[in-house]
C-alpha cells in the first residue's frame, strides 16, 4: 500500500471528530513533525500493515522521543492526550478503528510485525513493554542501563577504611553529615551518585572519597610496589570539564592527608566523548565492551546533562570491574537529547532512607546515627543515592539561595515574595507590556567590563576571566526574546556605541559558541571563543582547552557558530557566572518549567536579574518537566 492510500485510511474517522485526529492534522498541530509521520508510513507501507491505531501510536512514539521521552505510556494517553487533541476525539477515532480501551490497543499493537513483546524480543521498529511502546534502540539503551544498576546491586558491598573516613570528617555534628554518608555509600558500591544543588559540596565530598579510594588502593607495607588506581574525571561538556579540574584542584588542597595521596587524585577532567573516544558525527565510539576504558574509577559531573543513549554507551564502555561516581543536580534542565537518566535514578533520592542492614552498615562505617533512616521497603537503587543538602555557597542571607529553592519546590508565592524582598543579589525587572522589547541598553551594561578588557588588550587569560563573570540567558532561541535576536541586537548596540566596528566580520571582542563538535580542532559543541588579535595582529578565535591553555584559530577554521552574549540556559548548564540576567518571553510557553528557571538562577554566583512578568514566572514555578521511560517503575516501585 503506497503512503496515499494509508493517508486516505487515516481520515477514515467519526465525522465529527475528523479534523481532530488523524495523522495529517496532527502534523498541522505540531503534535507530530514530518519526520515522525514519515517514518511510521514508510515502515507501515514496507511491511503492508494498515492499521491506523498501530500508524497513531508509532507516529506519537517517534514525536515524543523527538521532546525527549523515552517511551509513550499508551495508558497515560488513553486518559491525557497530547496537548491539544480532544480525549474524546482520540478515543473516539481509536474506537473507530476497532480500538475501545488501552488493552484492546496493546493486543492490535502486539499483533504487528513491527512490534516486538519484551518477553520473545527480536529486532522490530517497536516494542511494546506492558503499555509502553518504545522505539527498538531506545528500548535497548534502558535495558542496558538497568542489566547495568542490577548487576551492581548484586555485587558484594566494598569494606571501606572507617578510620580514614573519620579522619577526612573530623568535625563532630549532633546531625547526619550526608558529606560523609556519601563518601561512606560511593566507597562501599561499585555504582553510586551524589546529587546536590550548587555548593552543596559535591567536588569537595568527591574528592574527599578519591582521596580515600587513593589512599586505600596504598599497600600495608610500603616496600610492595604500589599498583596505581586508575581514576579518569569526566563531564559531558568542555565547559564543564574545565570546572571540574579547577575544583578538584581546589579542593585537593584542602585535604588532610598525605603529600603523595593528593598528588594520586587526577585533576584532568575530559568531556565524556572525548573520554570513549568520539570519532565525531557518528554515534559510535571507539570505546565499547568489545574495546573497554583503562581505568579503575570513573567521575562523571553534571549527569543531568547526560541523556540515555550516552549513558547506555558509557556503562557498555566500562570494564567489569570499574567503579562509576555519578554527581549532579537532580533538579537542573535535563538532557537535551532524550531522557532524565539523574532525575529518574534518583527518583525518591529526597527521602534518603535505607534498606536497615544498610544503614546499620553506614552507622558503623560513618558513626553517625543512620539508623533513623532505615527502611525496609526502601529500594535496592536507595543505597546507591546521597543527596547532599546543605548549601556552603548561598547562605541565610542570600536572595539567590532562597529564590533558587522557592523555584525548586514550585512554590509560586514563596519566588516572589523573594523577587520583591530586597535582597542585594536578586533583582526583578518586569517587562514593561507596551513596549514589547528587550531592554538591551540595560543588559548591555554588563559588558562594559568586557569591552573596557577588550580596549586594553588585556591577555586572553584574563579577557575570558572577565567575560566569564557575566551571562545574559534566556530561556526561548526564537522571537523578540530569544537567543538570536538578543544578540543581535547586543551587536548592533555594541555597534552604535563603537564597541564593535562592524557587527559583520570578525572584530575584537566578538565572543562565539560552537553549535558543533568539531573533529578536525578538537572542540566540542558549547566551547566559548573570544576574538582577539594574535602577536603579529591578525584576529583569531581563543579556545580555552581542557588543561586551561588556549589554542587561537583563524575565523575561517569554525564553521558553525554563533555568538554568545547572550546564551540560552540550556546551553548554560554546567557554567557559573558573577552575574546572570535571566531574560523570559513575554508570552507563555511551554519551555518555561520550574526546572528551566532553577538552572537559569543556579548559574548566578553573586548576583541575579529576573526579566520576566508576575504571570510568567507563577506559571513556571507550576510546571515540570515531566519525561517518559521505564526507568522510575523498574527502579523504584515495581
Ligand atoms: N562541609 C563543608 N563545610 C564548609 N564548607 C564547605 C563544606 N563543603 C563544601 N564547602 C565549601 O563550599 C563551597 C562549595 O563547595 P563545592 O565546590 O564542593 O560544591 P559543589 O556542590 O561542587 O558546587 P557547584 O555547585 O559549584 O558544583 C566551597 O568553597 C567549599 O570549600
Amino acid at each position: 500500500m503506497d503512503s496515499s492510500n494509508q493517508l486516505d485510511l487515516l481520515a477514515m474517522v467519526p465525522a465529527q471528530d475528523a479534523e481532530l485526529v488523524n495523522l495529517s492534522v496532527l502534523q498541522s498541530k505540531g503534535v507530530l513533525r514530518a519526520i515522525d509521520r514519515q517514518w511510521v508510513e514508510q515502515l507501515a507501507d514496507h511491511a503492508k500493515e494498515d492499521n491506523p491505531a498501530l500508524l497513531m501510536a508509532g507516529a506519537l512514539c517517534s514525536a515524543y522521543l523527538g521532546a525527549g521521552h523515552i517511551c509513550i505510556d499508551l495508558a497515560v494517553l488513553w486518559q491525557s492526550p497530547p496537548e491539544g487533541i480532544e480525549l474524546d476525539a482520540l478515543r473516539g477515532y481509536l474506537t473507530e478503528c476497532g480500538v475501545g480501551s488501552v488493552q484492546d490497543w496493546c493486543k492490535t499493537l502486539s499483533k504487528s510485525a513491527l512490534v516486538t513483546s519484551t518477553s520473545a524480543l527480536s529486532e522490530r521498529p517497536l516494542v511494546l513493554s506492558g503499555t509502553r511502546l518504545y522505539l527498538y534502540r531506545y528500548y535497548q539503551y534502558e535495558q542496558q542501563v538497568l542489566q547495568y544498576l542490577q548487576a551492581q546491586f548484586k555485587a558484594d558491598p566494598f569494606e571501606p577504611d572507617a578510620g580514614l573516613i573519620r579522619q577526612l570528617f573530623p568535625a563532630k555534628t549532633d546531625s547526619v553529615d550526608w558529606q560523609k554518608v556519601a563518601v561512606a555509600n560511593a566507597a562501599s558500591l561499585p555504582f553510586s551518585i551524589i546529587s546536590g544543588g550548587p555548593g552543596t559540596g559535591k567536588t569537595t565530598t568527591v574528592t574527599k572519597l578519591l582521596a580515600l579510594l587513593v589512599a586505600q588502593s596504598f599497600p600495608q607495607d610500603p616496600s610492595f610496589a604500589r599498583k596505581p588506581l586508575r581514576i579518569e574525571l569526566a563531564a559531558p561538556t568542555g565547559k564543564a570539564a574545565a570546572r571540574l579540574t579547577e575544583s578538584i584542584a581546589k579542593a585537593k588542597g584542602n585535604l588532610p592527608l598525605s603529600d603523595e595521596v593528593k598528588q594520586a587524585i587526577p585533576e584532568q577532567a575530559s568531556t565524556l566523548h572525548r573520554l570513549l573516544g568520539s570519532d565525531f558525527g557518528r554515534s559510535r565510539f571507539k570505546h565499547n565492551k568489545a574495546n573497554p576504558l583503562h581505568l579503575d574509577v570513573l567521575l562523571v559531573d553534571e549527569v543531568s546533562m547526560v541523556d540515555l543513549p550516552m549513558m547506555a554507551k558509557l556503562i557498555d564502555a566500562l570494564p567489569p570491574h570499574a567503579r562509576l561516581i555519578l554527581l549532579g543536580d537532580k533538579d537542573q534542565l535535563a538532557s537535551v537529547e532524550a531522557g532524565s537518566v539523574l532525575g529518574d535514578l534518583s527518583y525518591g533520592i529526597e527521602n534518603s532512607y535505607f534498606q536497615p542492614d544498610w544503614a546499620d552498615r553506614l552507622s558503623q562505617v560513618t558513626g553517625d546515627n543512620i539508623s533513623q533512616f532505615a527502611n525496609p521497603s526502601a529500594p535496592l537503587i536507595s543505597r546507591a543515592l546521597t543527596l547532599l543538602r546543605t548549601s556552603y555557597r548561598f547562605d541565610e542571607n542570600s536572595g539567590i539561595g532562597h529564590l533558587a529553592k522557592a523555584m525548586n519546590k514550585g512554590d509560586a508565592k514563596a519566588v516572589l515574595t523573594c523577587l520583591r524582598s530586597g535582597y542585594g543579589d536578586v533583582h526583578w525587572q518586569q517587562p514593561d507590556g507596551s513596549q514589547g522589547k528587550a531592554d538591551i541598553a540595560t543588559l548591555a551594561k554588563g559588558y562594559d567590563d568586557y569591552w573596557q578588557a577588550v580596549r586594553q588588550k588585556v591577555d586572553i587569560n584574563e579577557l575570558y576571566a572577565v567575560f566569564s563573570r557575566y551571562q545574559i540567558l534566556t530561556a526561548v532561541r526564537q522571537g523578540e526574546f530569544g537567543v538570536e535576536q538578543v544578540n543581535a541586537h547586543l551587536e548592533q548596540y555594541f555597534y552604535q556605541r563603537g564597541q564593535v566596528k562592524d557587527p559583520h566580520v570578525w572584530y575584537s571582542g566578538k565572543a562565539v559558541m560552537l553549535t558543533r563538535n568539531d573533529a578536525s580542532l578538537g572542540l566540542f559543541n558549547g566551547d566559548i571563543g573570544l576574538c582577539m588579535p594574535d602577536d603579529t595582529q591578525r584576529l583569531r578565535v581563543w579556545f580555552m582547552q581542557a588543561d586551561g591553555s588556549f589554542i587561537g584559530l583563524l575565523p575561517s577554521r569554525l564553521s558553525e557558530f554563533e555568538v554568545v552574549f547572550a546564551m540560552t540556559v540550556h546551553k548554560s548548564q554546567g557554567s557559573e557566572f558573577e552575574r546572570v540576567a535571566l531574560l523570559l518571553p513575554m508570552t507563555p510557553s511551554p519551555v518555561l518549567t520550574r526546572e528551566l528557571i532553577y538552572t537559569g538562577i543556579t548559574r548566578a554566583r553573586k548576583d541575579f536579574t529576573l526579566w520576566g512578568s508576575e504571570n510568567l514566572v507563577k506559571a513556571a514555578a507550576q510546571s515540570r518537566i515531566q519525561r517518559s521511560s521505564g526507568l522510575v517503575s523498574a527502579l523504584w516501585t515495581d
